[in-house]
């Protein structure tokens, strides 16, 4: 059994999510209030894993996870999921949706409904809390009339269902990974991501130079962040998401040729990706052709071949 800590409390999309990503037959899931709280644990070995959401196809990046992967002691991803997100308006039974007048939810929530809200709910304040489950939970205190939750939360917290199936974008969908510490490093599958973050030195084509060590060795980009560095205005930290494993030689390549590159590059995790789509290796970057010139080189050196 292993303590699986996830951003909660109970009835977020990160508990569906971990739900997906660990057993919950064997494993024990703990809820923590923040992303960071999460990322915390692990770092502290008080859970083995933690399930964060990364990034969404309306909101974009979460940022307290951007953050808690690139500062601090590292942590790196050993799985991901990616969850189609929909909509619930709760409120305490016997509220009519012409009394609302403060809906409450997570950011990314409230963005991925705004059209919704402006809609259907003009004069009604979006108020931001910690996560959408926690918007039930003071709705259920009343602290707010009504939260835009995961259909889930309905399950957890004795409020009424308004609106199911809310959302301005149809399959809108958000990815979350698996935390745990280094040295964590999941057998390549066939299907796999490679994550890192690496801080490039401000020089002309410096991020060009990056993504042709990646280009040239036939390494395809699956993902590319930007986020300020915090220290000098004007400096960025960029996420890269690739496709392969770090146990594969045109990846560890890549990854050497980075570290030679920049001024920081930190390994976030390989894993295999939730959509089991494989990796196309084609000539001249599988290992094979790797190991042949590796052995001809070394017989070069030997003096043995010319
Ligand atoms: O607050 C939650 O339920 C979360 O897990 C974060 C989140 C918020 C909005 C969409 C997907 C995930």
């Amino acid at each position: 059994m292993a303590r699986i800590g996830y951003f909660g409390p109970q009835g977020t999309f990160t508990e569906q999510a971990v739900r997906r990503l660990a057993d919950p037959e064997s494993d024990e899931f703990v809820p923590f209030g923040t992303i960071p709280a999460v990322v915390a644990a692990v770092r502290a070995g008080e859970v083995e894993r933690g399930c964060v959401p990364v990034e969404n196809s309306v909101e974009g990046a979460v940022p307290a996870t951007m953050d808690a992967l690139a500062l601090g002691e590292p942590v790196v991803a050993v799985a991901e999921h990616v969850l189609q997100v929909q909509f619930t308006l709760l409120a305490r039974p016997g509220t009519g949706l012409d009394e609302i007048r403060t809906v409450a939810s997570h950011p990314h929530a409230l963005a991925q409904v705004r059209e919704w809200l402006e809609t259907n709910l003009p004069k009604a304040t979006a108020i931001a809390t910690g996560s959408t489950a926690a918007a039930a939970k003071e709705v259920l205190a009343g602290a707010f009339d009504a939260a835009v939750s995961a259909p889930v939360a309905a399950l957890h917290y004795p409020l009424t269902e308004l609106v199911t199936g809310l959302g301005d974008v149809k399959d809108a969908k958000t990815r979350f990974l698996l935390l745990a510490k280094p040295g964590n490093v999941p057998a390549p599958t066939g299907a796999d991501r490679t994550s890192l973050v690496a801080v490039t030195p401000n020089e002309v084509g410096a991020l060009s130079d990056v993504l042709h060590e990646l280009a040239l060795r036939k390494i395809n980009l699956t993902r590319l962040e930007a986020r300020p560095t915090r220290e000098l205005f004007g400096t960025y930290r960029f996420y890269l998401d690739v496709e392969g494993h770090v146990a594969e030689q045109r990846i560890g390549d890549a990854l050497a040729a980075l570290h030679r590159r920049c001024i920081e590059v930190r390994f976030l995790g390989s894993y295999p990706r939730t959509d089991k789509e494989p990796t196309v290796v084609g000539s001249p970057t599988t290992d094979a052709d790797f190991e042949a010139a590796g052995e001809w080189l070394a017989a070069i050196r030997r003096g043995e071949s010319a």
